[in-house]
């Protein structure tokens, strides 16, 4: 379903120059594969799901989805990004930036109304019950909490139908219960989905095939997610884990500890 073939990316650094955001990257995911995609900040998992979305088109190598080559000329076709984009969705990790509407419901019903589908009011209502954004239906998005703000966005894409789900940290501010949810809910749906984290406690559950960004930019692992995380040089490499002192009580002795960020200690040697 999705191929990379030596994919560049950069974005202008403001100054007239360019920053790297993702480097030689090959890749190819089938249909219906789950893929967590892990790195330290800046690492280039966002740009990553955004040329998925069509959003950014790769500036030197080949994009292809479904076969068909997706570069600038493919997504100056104004009827092609439209279909790319309503297949290929993306949670960003700010959804503020996507709830543009006065009140949820016509904010869930946006994207189907555009595309003239029928029955929106009860895909809305469908949508809201299993986001539990029912008695938040007629309040302004604005209004809503982090979480609620990361729901209303969830289910104005999951109304649409993807195929392809990009999920840009989707977890920061989901309460345990929300987030419990979209796993179980990733897990059972036919899409594809791309999930970035920097949660790794969260990264087994959302998928089983791992992508580890480097500092590079480039691609430093494509594999099991299991045999990833217990990998801790490739995880500090990645800047996923660091290095640092460990005292066990108040005048115990001091270790040397890998940490695994937002796990356990794990010692030495
Ligand atoms: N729209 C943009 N304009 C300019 N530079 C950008 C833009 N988006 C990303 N960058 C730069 O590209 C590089 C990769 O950023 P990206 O957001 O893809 O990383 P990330 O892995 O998602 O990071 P984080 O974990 O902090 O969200 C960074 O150096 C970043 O500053």
């Amino acid at each position: 379903m999705i191929e990379l073939e030596a994919v560049e990316l950069s974005w202008p650094d403001g100054q007239g120059g360019r920053v790297p955001a993702l480097r030689g990257i090959d890749l190819r995911v089938a249909a219906g594969e789950k893929l967590v995609v892990l790195g330290s900040n800046g690492g280039g998992k966002s740009s990553l799901l955004k040329l998925l979305n069509g959003l950014v088109p790769p500036e030197r190598g080949h994009y292809r989805y479904d076969g068909q080559q997706v570069d600038a000329a493919r997504l100056a076709d104004r009827s092609f990004a439209r279909r790319l984009r309503q297949e290929t969705v993306l949670l960003f990790q700010h959804p503020e930036a996507m709830l543009f509407n006065p009140s949820v419901r016509e904010e869930i019903a946006y994207g189907p109304r555009r595309l003239g589908w029928p029955d929106v009011e009860a895909q809305v209502e469908h949508w809201a019950r299993e986001l539990r954004l029912l008695p938040l239906l007629d309040k302004p998005p604005h209004a809503l909490s982090g979480g609620e703000k990361q729901k209303v966005a969830l289910a104005a894409l999951l109304i649409l139908r993807p195929r392809l789900i990009l999920l840009d940290e989707p977890t920061a501010s989901l309460d345990p219960r929300s987030s419990g949810w979209l796993v179980d809910f990733l897990f059972d749906h036919p899409a594809t989905v791309l999930t970035s984290t920097h949660h790794l406690s969260m990264a087994a559950e959302f998928g089983s095939r791992c992508l580890v960004l480097g500092e590079d930019h480039r691609l430093l692992y494509d594999g099991p997610t299991e045999a990833a995380l217990a990998d801790l040089a490739l995880l500090e490499r990645a800047n996923l884990a660091h290095r640092h002192r460990h005292r066990h009580g108040a005048h115990g002795p001091v270790h040397a500890h890998l940490h695994r960020h937002d796990h356990g200690h794990v010692p030495e040697g």
